[in-house]
């Protein structure tokens, strides 16, 4: 609570102690904490504030007074601006620090003694991104494209997205150019007009394959066969859709995906295998990082060819098919029937039999299987970032699968889970893997094994 009478705009020096799991610097006023942008530990700046509110308030870096050892300093403030890269003004090992201190703190407040090891770090830690979803709005008159100023729909005009795969970037700056000389409108939120809403592109990093999704409020807008005939002229774009999304929201995408040239799909590989993925499929971002992420979760397993292993939320089927080939047999299951349906045709492609998956909600695909007392020996969940629904924890006490490999992107759901599994499951251990260099956020790997 707020003792000290702090206001809107007033500018105080701060001394930074913390760094909050938003990537803000964590300063105290009287004991009042205030979140400050662009400030680091050990850091002492001159701040104006921004918020104040009954428990915490916020505040922006005017001025360094004492630098971190640890701040970077060669980098454009819009990317901590738009929230692209939040922690480009860390250095790379610190951030790695951070990401793993965000895992104990989280195991600490459920009181779990579970041994972190340290992040697994990326050799790439920019243009890993291999998925973009870019607004277009019109600046000036013309059609403009890159990200909003954090915690607001202002557009900053971007050219170098700085974590994605430049190739992508490019292909976005083309086609705004073609936006551009076709005098096409961006999206107006305010008064849900205008043509072009976002633009999604996927590129596989194995093949180079390219997704292209234009997001266009209707298919009777002007230009568009000229527009669509344009980006098809780009050899790489192999696949080009269309989504439509006519509706006054800040949902992205619209239901329908309509193929307008190539293929359904852009094909990528993990880990020696082949996975096409189609628009709507979930598939992790960071390739580098995501072998190693797979093959930890492939090691916690501890496969003797004799498993059933099931694949709670598999998308695509990445994780199940990656261990097929150490199982007796892969059961997966995902909530998106298109992952389901390129789950069964990735199974297909990489000449695996003893794969199968299946469409449903996790908690509810389970509940059932507990009831008819299924044998399962290893369970691999990679949820999202909401963690078990809690229905799912009692099935798991009920299937007592003989292992669990838990993936997380969230370390204070993976922590609250862990403590309701903890009756009946010892955690080993917990790797964290830096799936997203330069931002917040945490992902991991943890081993757990029934107790008897
Ligand atoms: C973090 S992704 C992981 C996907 C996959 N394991 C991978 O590595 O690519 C989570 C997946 O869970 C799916 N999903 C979300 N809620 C679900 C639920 N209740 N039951 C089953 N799948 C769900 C999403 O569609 C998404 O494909």
């Amino acid at each position: 609570m707020q003792t000290t009478k702090l206001t809107k705009n007033q500018i105080v020096t701060l001394d930074i102690i913390d760094l909050s799991y938003e990537g803000l610097g964590v300063a105290k006023v009287d004991g009042y904490p205030l979140f400050v942008e662009n400030a680091l530990p050990q850091e002492q700046v001159e701040a104006i504030i921004t918020k104040v509110g009954r428990n915490f308030g916020f505040a922006k870096t005017k001025k360094i007074l004492q630098d971190s050892p640890d701040r970077v300093t060669d980098y454009d403030p819009k990317y901590i601006q738009t929230g692209i890269a939040p922690l480009i003004h860390w250095r790379y090992e610190r951030q790695l620090a951070f990401k793993r201190q965000q895992v104990v703190n989280n195991f600490e407040k459920q009181h779990l003694d579970i041994e972190v090891h340290p992040t697994v770090g990326a050799e790439h830690p920019l243009a890993y991104r291999n998925k973009a979803q870019i607004p277009v709005r019109t600046v000036k008159g013309q059609a403009t494209t890159g990200f909003f100023r954090s915690r607001s729909h202002d557009l900053v005009p971007l050219e170098d997205y700085l974590i994605q795969d430049p190739k992508i970037d490019a292909e976005i700056n083309r086609i705004r150019d073609l936006l551009r000389q076709l005098q096409i409108q961006g999206y107006d939120e305010n008064r849900n007009r205008g043509d072009v809403r976002h633009i999604m592109v996927r590129r596989a990093t194995a093949t180079g394959e390219m997704m292209v999704v234009l997001v266009i409020t209707s298919t009777k807008m002007k230009h568009l066969p000229q527009l669509l005939a344009a980006i098809q002229a780009n050899s790489e774009v192999t696949s080009l859709y269309l989504n439509v999304n006519a509706k006054k929201t800040n949902v992205i995408l619209g239901s329908k995906f309509e193929l307008v040239a190539g293929q359904e799909y852009i094909t990528d590989e993990i880990l020696g295998k082949q996975f096409r993925i189609s628009p709507q499929s979930f598939f992790q971002v960071n390739h580098e990082q995501t072998q190693k992420l797979y093959q930890l979760a492939i090691d916690a397993a501890e496969l003797t060819g004799q498993e059933t292993v099931v694949d709670a939320y598999s998308g695509i089927g990445t994780i199940g098919l990656s261990m097929a080939d150490h199982a007796q047999e892969v059961i997966g299951v995902e909530v998106v029937k298109q992952a389901v349906q390129d789950a069964q045709v990735n199974a297909a492609i990489n000449g695996i039999d003893n794969a199968q998956f299946v469409v449903g909600k996790t908690e509810d695909v389970l509940a059932k299987w507990a009831q008819e007392q299924r044998q399962i020996d290893v369970l691999v969940v990679d949820p999202p970032r909401k963690g078990l629904d809690a229905s799912l924890i009692s099935s798991i006490q009920a299937l007592r699968p003989q292992k669990i490999v838990y993936i997380s992107c969230n370390p204070a759901t993976l922590a609250r889970d862990l403590n309701l599994l903890r009756a009946d499951y010892q955690a080993l251990h917990t790797t964290p893997v830096d799936m997203f260099p330069m931002t917040k956020h945490v992902e991991s790997v943890t081993s757990l094994e029934l107790i008897h």
